[in-house]
């Protein structure tokens, strides 16, 4: 029988089997992180912040924030097992502090999750992510203008490099496809780019994940908190299992607190909410589409 989802994207995708090993592997994650709570740090944007922190703690991690290379090493000889860096409001400062945070993270061989919010805008945003080339994130957690940016502002083959600025998601997620690949194959990574229906890509097969909900748009910080969600999950799993454990820890929670809301104030108390209560196993058994 064929759903809506096969008949928008073909046939050549297909729900990727209830045994698989990556579904054990995603239900793992959830579970191991409620029970380490582990922390990932986060050199993220002033507008959401607090979403962010929030987010990492509904889903059971803990947060720590901060703006300082230093503090990053102090946190990667601590407790950190992660680190989340969000270009979304960038102060001179930054230039040198967050690339010495990704240095860090892969100089003790740590994962790092970055979100290139407005890829594409302004001088400073594109030297800090040229500079991130050197160290490049585990995973790329982005919109779909961003991955495609991002792919112009590294010179990667096979991208549709077209320069884009702007913090809202403006390309449907398919047309982000070849950035998406040509991102995973430079980092040697994982991309995971946000829309109506996910992508998670490792350059060599890609993960569609429909569901969640519109509302998720009218509240500021959904794209930016997943960013740092993931990140939690990169404490405990490996980049894809980590990437598609925090995608579809969103939809599914998103779907729940949808049905709870009316309203975008009411929507993002009910998402923080079900990010507590989503169980594991409704995570792991998502429509995951497969190609
Ligand atoms: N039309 C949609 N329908 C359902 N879910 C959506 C839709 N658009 C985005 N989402 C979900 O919202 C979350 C954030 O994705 P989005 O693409 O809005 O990120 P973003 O553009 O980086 O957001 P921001 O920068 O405002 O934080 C993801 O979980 C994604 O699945
Ligand atoms: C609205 C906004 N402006 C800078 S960062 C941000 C949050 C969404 O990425
Ligand atoms: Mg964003």
């Amino acid at each position: 029988m064929n759903t809506a989802y096969d008949d928008a994207h073909g046939t050549d995708s297909r729900n990727l089997d209830i045994n698989d090993p990556l579904r054990a592997r995603i239900a793992r994650a959830v579970a191991q992180v409620r029970a380490t709570t582990p922390l990932a740090q986060s050199l993220t944007n002033f507008v959401t912040i607090n979403l962010v922190a929030n987010a990492q703690l509904a889903v059971g991690g803990t947060a720590a924030m901060h703006y300082s290379g230093e503090e990053a090493a102090a946190l990667d000889h601590g407790a950190s097992k992660a680190t989340y860096i969000n270009m979304g409001t960038l102060l001179e400062p930054f230039r040198t502090e967050y690339p010495a945070a990704a240095r860090n993270a892969a100089e003790h061989g740590l994962p790092w999750v970055l979100d290139p919010v407005g890829a594409g805008a302004g001088e400073l945003r594109g030297d800090i992510l040229r500079a991130f080339a050197a160290t490049p994130p585990t995973i790329i957690r982005c919109n779909a203008s961003e991955a495609i940016a991002l792919a112009g502002i590294w010179h990667l083959d096979g991208a549709d490099a077209r320069a884009r600025a702007g913090v809202e998601a403006s390309d449907e997620v398919d047309e982000a496809i070849d950035a998406a690949h040509a991102l995973a194959r430079f980092t040697g990574g994982v991309v995971s780019v946000s829309g109506a229906v996910d992508l998670v890509t490792d350059g060599e097969r890609d993960f569609r994940l429909p569901g969640g909900s519109v509302w998720m748009t009218k509240i500021t910080g959904a794209g930016c908190s997943l960013g740092g969600v993931t990140a939690t999950y990169a404490c405990v799993a490996d980049p894809l299992t980590a990437a598609m454990a925090a995608a579809l820890h969103y939809n599914r929670a998103a779907d729940s607190a949808e049905r709870e809301s009316n309203g975008p104030g009411s929507f993002q108390v009910a998402f923080l909410d079900a990010l507590w209560n989503t169980t594991a196993d409704e995570i792991a058994q998502s429509p995951i589409y497969v190609s």
